[in-house]
Protein backbone atom coordinates (compact mmCIF):
# COMPACT_ATOMS: atom_id res chain seq x y z
CA UNK A 1 0.00 0.00 0.00
CA UNK A 2 2.78 2.87 0.50
CA UNK A 3 4.17 1.85 -2.64
CA UNK A 4 0.33 2.42 -4.07
CA UNK A 5 0.43 5.83 -2.44
CA UNK A 6 3.27 7.00 -3.69
CA UNK A 7 2.60 5.98 -7.11
CA UNK A 8 -0.63 7.68 -7.10
CA UNK A 9 0.03 10.92 -4.88
CA UNK A 10 3.27 11.47 -7.54
CA UNK A 11 0.88 11.73 -10.63
CA UNK A 12 -1.39 14.13 -8.36
CA UNK A 13 -0.79 18.09 -8.40
CA UNK A 14 -2.70 18.64 -5.13
CA UNK A 15 0.14 16.26 -3.14
CA UNK A 16 3.46 16.06 -2.14
CA UNK A 17 5.34 13.24 -0.94
CA UNK A 18 7.55 14.50 1.69
CA UNK A 19 8.47 11.42 3.06
CA UNK A 20 8.26 7.56 2.83
CA UNK A 21 8.97 5.68 6.15
CA UNK A 22 9.28 2.29 6.84
CA UNK A 23 10.29 0.04 9.17
CA UNK A 24 13.75 1.06 10.57
CA UNK A 25 13.53 4.93 9.59
CA UNK A 26 13.54 7.63 11.07
CA UNK A 27 10.02 8.69 11.61
CA UNK A 28 9.97 10.91 14.43
CA UNK A 29 12.26 13.36 12.26
CA UNK A 30 9.81 13.17 8.88
CA UNK A 31 6.79 14.32 11.39
CA UNK A 32 7.51 18.31 11.43
CA UNK A 33 7.59 18.76 7.65
CA UNK A 34 4.33 17.16 7.09
CA UNK A 35 0.67 18.50 6.79
CA UNK A 36 -0.79 14.80 7.21
CA UNK A 37 1.01 11.61 7.86
CA UNK A 38 -1.09 8.23 6.26
CA UNK A 39 -0.39 5.07 7.95
CA UNK A 40 -0.62 1.87 6.20
CA UNK A 41 1.69 -0.71 8.11
CA UNK A 42 1.06 -2.92 11.13
CA UNK A 43 -1.10 -2.42 14.05
CA UNK A 44 2.17 -2.70 16.35
CA UNK A 45 3.12 0.44 14.82
CA UNK A 46 0.15 2.41 16.34
CA UNK A 47 2.16 4.23 19.48
CA UNK A 48 4.25 6.02 18.19
CA UNK A 49 2.65 7.23 15.37
CA UNK A 50 -0.09 8.51 17.53
CA UNK A 51 2.72 10.14 20.15
CA UNK A 52 4.21 11.89 16.97
CA UNK A 53 1.26 12.99 15.07
CA UNK A 54 0.22 14.66 18.60
CA UNK A 55 3.37 16.14 19.60
CA UNK A 56 3.35 17.68 16.13
CA UNK A 57 -0.33 18.48 15.80
CA UNK A 58 -0.50 16.72 12.45
CA UNK A 59 -3.32 14.80 10.67
CA UNK A 60 -3.66 11.47 10.68
CA UNK A 61 -5.28 8.67 8.56
CA UNK A 62 -4.85 5.49 9.81
CA UNK A 63 -5.90 2.93 6.75
CA UNK A 64 -4.08 -0.04 8.99
CA UNK A 65 -6.01 -2.89 10.31
CA UNK A 66 -6.01 -5.50 13.29
CA UNK A 67 -5.54 -3.18 16.19
CA UNK A 68 -6.57 -4.54 19.65
CA UNK A 69 -9.50 -3.20 21.75
CA UNK A 70 -6.32 -0.56 23.52
CA UNK A 71 -4.92 0.50 20.50
CA UNK A 72 -8.17 1.78 19.55
CA UNK A 73 -8.88 3.18 23.19
CA UNK A 74 -5.54 5.08 22.50
CA UNK A 75 -6.49 6.03 19.26
CA UNK A 76 -9.90 7.77 20.18
CA UNK A 77 -7.96 9.32 23.03
CA UNK A 78 -5.94 10.63 20.51
CA UNK A 79 -8.60 12.55 18.25
CA UNK A 80 -9.38 14.89 21.23
CA UNK A 81 -6.36 16.41 20.02
CA UNK A 82 -5.81 16.21 16.30
CA UNK A 83 -8.04 15.13 13.41
CA UNK A 84 -7.65 11.33 12.77
CA UNK A 85 -9.50 9.56 10.16
CA UNK A 86 -9.69 6.00 10.56
CA UNK A 87 -11.44 3.49 8.18
CA UNK A 88 -11.16 -0.37 7.54
CA UNK A 89 -11.59 0.52 4.03
CA UNK A 90 -10.93 3.74 1.83
CA UNK A 91 -12.54 2.12 -1.78
CA UNK A 92 -15.90 4.52 -2.39
CA UNK A 93 -17.51 0.71 -3.22
CA UNK A 94 -17.17 -0.70 0.27
CA UNK A 95 -18.27 2.55 1.65
CA UNK A 96 -21.33 2.52 -0.23
CA UNK A 97 -21.53 -1.32 0.78
CA UNK A 98 -21.27 -0.17 4.55
CA UNK A 99 -24.36 1.87 3.74
CA UNK A 100 -26.29 -0.80 1.93
CA UNK A 101 -25.79 -3.79 4.68
CA UNK A 102 -27.26 -1.46 7.51
CA UNK A 103 -30.19 -0.93 5.09
CA UNK A 104 -30.75 -4.24 4.04
CA UNK A 105 -30.37 -5.35 7.59
CA UNK A 106 -32.89 -3.04 8.66
CA UNK A 107 -35.50 -3.88 5.46
CA UNK A 108 -34.90 -8.07 5.76
CA UNK A 109 -35.17 -8.13 9.76
CA UNK A 110 -34.95 -10.94 12.44
CA UNK A 111 -35.91 -13.73 10.30
CA UNK A 112 -32.30 -13.83 8.63
CA UNK A 113 -29.51 -15.27 9.26
CA UNK A 114 -26.34 -13.12 8.62
CA UNK A 115 -22.96 -14.19 7.55
CA UNK A 116 -19.62 -12.09 6.24
CA UNK A 117 -17.47 -13.94 4.46
CA UNK A 118 -13.84 -12.17 2.85
CA UNK A 119 -11.21 -13.45 0.85
CA UNK A 120 -7.83 -11.87 0.59
CA UNK A 121 -4.37 -12.36 -0.78
CA UNK A 122 -1.89 -15.03 0.79
CA UNK A 123 0.31 -12.29 2.53
CA UNK A 124 -2.71 -10.47 4.78
CA UNK A 125 -1.60 -10.40 8.67
CA UNK A 126 -4.61 -9.97 10.20
CA UNK A 127 -8.17 -11.97 10.10
CA UNK A 128 -10.90 -11.26 9.94
CA UNK A 129 -10.54 -8.33 7.42
CA UNK A 130 -10.57 -4.44 9.07
CA UNK A 131 -13.58 -4.95 6.84
CA UNK A 132 -14.95 -7.44 7.76
CA UNK A 133 -15.22 -6.46 11.41
CA UNK A 134 -16.85 -3.67 10.35
CA UNK A 135 -19.36 -5.11 8.57
CA UNK A 136 -20.69 -7.87 11.13
CA UNK A 137 -20.42 -4.44 13.70
CA UNK A 138 -22.91 -2.73 11.15
CA UNK A 139 -25.07 -6.05 11.30
CA UNK A 140 -24.45 -6.10 15.26
CA UNK A 141 -25.89 -2.68 15.72
CA UNK A 142 -29.19 -3.25 13.83
CA UNK A 143 -29.67 -6.30 15.57
CA UNK A 144 -28.72 -5.12 19.05
CA UNK A 145 -25.79 -7.85 19.12
CA UNK A 146 -21.88 -7.13 19.68
CA UNK A 147 -19.15 -8.11 17.84
CA UNK A 148 -16.94 -9.12 20.42
CA UNK A 149 -19.84 -11.66 21.95
CA UNK A 150 -21.79 -12.54 19.22
CA UNK A 151 -19.40 -12.61 15.86
CA UNK A 152 -19.00 -16.89 15.69
CA UNK A 153 -15.48 -17.37 13.38
CA UNK A 154 -15.48 -19.74 11.50
CA UNK A 155 -17.60 -22.11 13.69
CA UNK A 156 -14.70 -24.80 14.29
CA UNK A 157 -15.84 -26.81 17.02
CA UNK A 158 -19.49 -25.74 17.99
CA UNK A 159 -21.94 -27.99 18.18
CA UNK A 160 -25.78 -27.56 17.44
CA UNK A 161 -27.92 -25.52 15.23
CA UNK A 162 -27.15 -22.35 14.03
CA UNK A 163 -28.91 -19.35 17.05
CA UNK A 164 -30.79 -16.08 15.86
CA UNK A 165 -28.34 -14.02 18.07
CA UNK A 166 -24.86 -15.08 15.91
CA UNK A 167 -23.61 -13.72 13.56
CA UNK A 168 -20.61 -15.95 10.93
CA UNK A 169 -17.80 -14.67 9.93
CA UNK A 170 -15.61 -16.50 7.55
CA UNK A 171 -12.38 -15.92 6.39
CA UNK A 172 -10.13 -17.29 3.31
CA UNK A 173 -6.63 -16.47 1.90
CA UNK A 174 -5.12 -17.24 -1.15
CA UNK A 175 -2.67 -15.65 -4.29
CA UNK A 176 -3.36 -12.30 -5.10
CA UNK A 177 -6.65 -11.65 -4.26
CA UNK A 178 -7.15 -8.54 -3.73
CA UNK A 179 -9.75 -7.71 -1.41
CA UNK A 180 -13.56 -9.79 -2.18
CA UNK A 181 -16.62 -9.29 0.87
CA UNK A 182 -19.93 -10.64 1.05
CA UNK A 183 -22.70 -10.16 3.27
CA UNK A 184 -25.18 -12.79 3.52
CA UNK A 185 -28.66 -12.67 4.61
CA UNK A 186 -30.37 -15.98 4.26
CA UNK A 187 -33.78 -16.93 5.46
CA UNK A 188 -36.43 -19.85 4.75
CA UNK A 189 -36.75 -20.00 1.20
CA UNK A 190 -34.80 -17.16 -0.21
CA UNK A 191 -30.84 -15.31 0.29
CA UNK A 192 -29.85 -11.86 -0.44
CA UNK A 193 -26.19 -11.44 -1.23
CA UNK A 194 -24.12 -8.03 -1.38
CA UNK A 195 -20.70 -8.85 -2.51
CA UNK A 196 -17.84 -5.95 -3.34
CA UNK A 197 -14.82 -6.93 -5.31
CA UNK A 198 -11.86 -4.81 -5.64
CA UNK A 199 -9.70 -5.47 -8.40
CA UNK A 200 -6.63 -3.06 -7.82
CA UNK A 201 -5.55 -1.28 -4.45
CA UNK A 202 -4.99 2.55 -6.45
CA UNK A 203 -8.73 2.27 -4.84
CA UNK A 204 -8.00 2.11 -1.26
CA UNK A 205 -4.93 4.91 -2.02
CA UNK A 206 -6.77 7.38 -3.99
CA UNK A 207 -9.46 7.45 -1.22
CA UNK A 208 -6.16 7.55 1.55
CA UNK A 209 -5.31 10.65 0.05
CA UNK A 210 -8.26 11.86 -0.33
CA UNK A 211 -9.14 11.56 3.04
CA UNK A 212 -5.96 13.27 3.75
CA UNK A 213 -6.83 16.28 1.65
CA UNK A 214 -9.98 16.51 3.08
CA UNK A 215 -8.92 16.02 7.14
CA UNK A 216 -5.69 18.71 6.76
CA UNK A 217 -7.80 21.22 7.87
CA UNK A 218 -10.40 19.79 10.04
CA UNK A 219 -10.63 20.64 13.95
CA UNK A 220 -9.43 17.76 16.22
CA UNK A 221 -12.04 14.78 16.15
CA UNK A 222 -12.27 10.93 14.62
CA UNK A 223 -13.24 10.70 11.29
CA UNK A 224 -14.22 7.83 9.10
CA UNK A 225 -14.41 7.60 5.49
CA UNK A 226 -18.17 8.02 5.40
CA UNK A 227 -17.14 11.95 6.51
CA UNK A 228 -15.33 12.08 3.76
CA UNK A 229 -17.55 11.01 0.93
CA UNK A 230 -20.75 12.64 3.11
CA UNK A 231 -22.35 9.59 3.47
CA UNK A 232 -23.58 10.55 7.11
N1 LIG B 1 -7.97 0.80 4.95
C1 LIG B 1 -7.77 0.32 3.71
O1 LIG B 1 -8.42 0.75 2.73
C2 LIG B 1 -6.74 -0.73 3.50
C3 LIG B 1 -6.05 -1.22 4.58
N2 LIG B 1 -5.02 -2.08 4.43
C4 LIG B 1 -4.28 -2.41 5.63
O2 LIG B 1 -3.04 -1.71 5.60
C5 LIG B 1 -2.05 -2.47 6.30
C6 LIG B 1 -0.83 -2.66 5.42
O3 LIG B 1 -1.18 -3.48 4.33
P1 LIG B 1 -0.09 -3.90 3.24
O4 LIG B 1 0.52 -2.69 2.63
O5 LIG B 1 -0.74 -4.90 2.36
O6 LIG B 1 0.95 -4.66 4.19
P2 LIG B 1 2.49 -5.00 3.93
O7 LIG B 1 2.85 -5.97 4.98
O8 LIG B 1 2.71 -5.32 2.50
O9 LIG B 1 3.21 -3.61 4.20
C7 LIG B 1 3.32 -3.07 5.48
C8 LIG B 1 4.54 -2.17 5.49
O10 LIG B 1 4.60 -1.53 6.77
C9 LIG B 1 5.89 -1.73 7.28
N3 LIG B 1 5.87 -1.76 8.72
C10 LIG B 1 5.47 -2.75 9.55
N4 LIG B 1 5.63 -2.39 10.83
C11 LIG B 1 6.15 -1.14 10.81
C12 LIG B 1 6.56 -0.23 11.82
N5 LIG B 1 6.46 -0.56 13.12
N6 LIG B 1 7.06 0.97 11.44
C13 LIG B 1 7.16 1.29 10.14
N7 LIG B 1 6.80 0.46 9.13
C14 LIG B 1 6.29 -0.74 9.46
C15 LIG B 1 6.35 -3.06 6.69
O11 LIG B 1 7.76 -3.13 6.71
P3 LIG B 1 8.45 -4.57 6.85
O12 LIG B 1 8.00 -5.37 5.70
O13 LIG B 1 9.90 -4.21 6.84
O14 LIG B 1 7.97 -5.11 8.16
C16 LIG B 1 5.83 -2.94 5.28
O15 LIG B 1 6.67 -2.19 4.46
C17 LIG B 1 -2.73 -3.77 6.74
O16 LIG B 1 -3.18 -3.62 8.06
C18 LIG B 1 -3.93 -3.87 5.77
O17 LIG B 1 -5.00 -4.61 6.31
C19 LIG B 1 -4.64 -2.52 3.20
C20 LIG B 1 -5.31 -2.11 2.09
C21 LIG B 1 -6.43 -1.20 2.14
O1 LIG C 1 -4.81 -6.25 3.73
C1 LIG C 1 -5.45 -5.93 2.70
O2 LIG C 1 -5.02 -6.18 1.57
C2 LIG C 1 -6.71 -5.21 2.86
N1 LIG C 1 -7.05 -4.85 4.07
C3 LIG C 1 -8.19 -4.10 4.44
C4 LIG C 1 -9.02 -4.85 5.45
O3 LIG C 1 -8.44 -5.54 6.31
O4 LIG C 1 -10.24 -4.74 5.43
C5 LIG C 1 -8.95 -3.55 3.27
C6 LIG C 1 -8.89 -4.32 2.00
O5 LIG C 1 -9.84 -5.34 2.02
C7 LIG C 1 -7.51 -4.86 1.68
Amino acid sequence: MGQMLVTCATGDPDLHVFAAVDTGDDFASTVPGADAIIDFSHHSAIEPVLARCMEHQKTLVIGTTGHTDAQIAAIKHASGQIPIVFAPNYSIGVNTLFWLTRKAAEILGPGFDLEVVEMHHRFKKDAPSGTAKRLVEILAEVRELSYNKDARHGRQGIVGERTNAEIGVHAIRGGDVVGDHTVIYAAQGERVELTHKASSRETFARGALRAALWAHDKPAGLYDMQDVLGLK
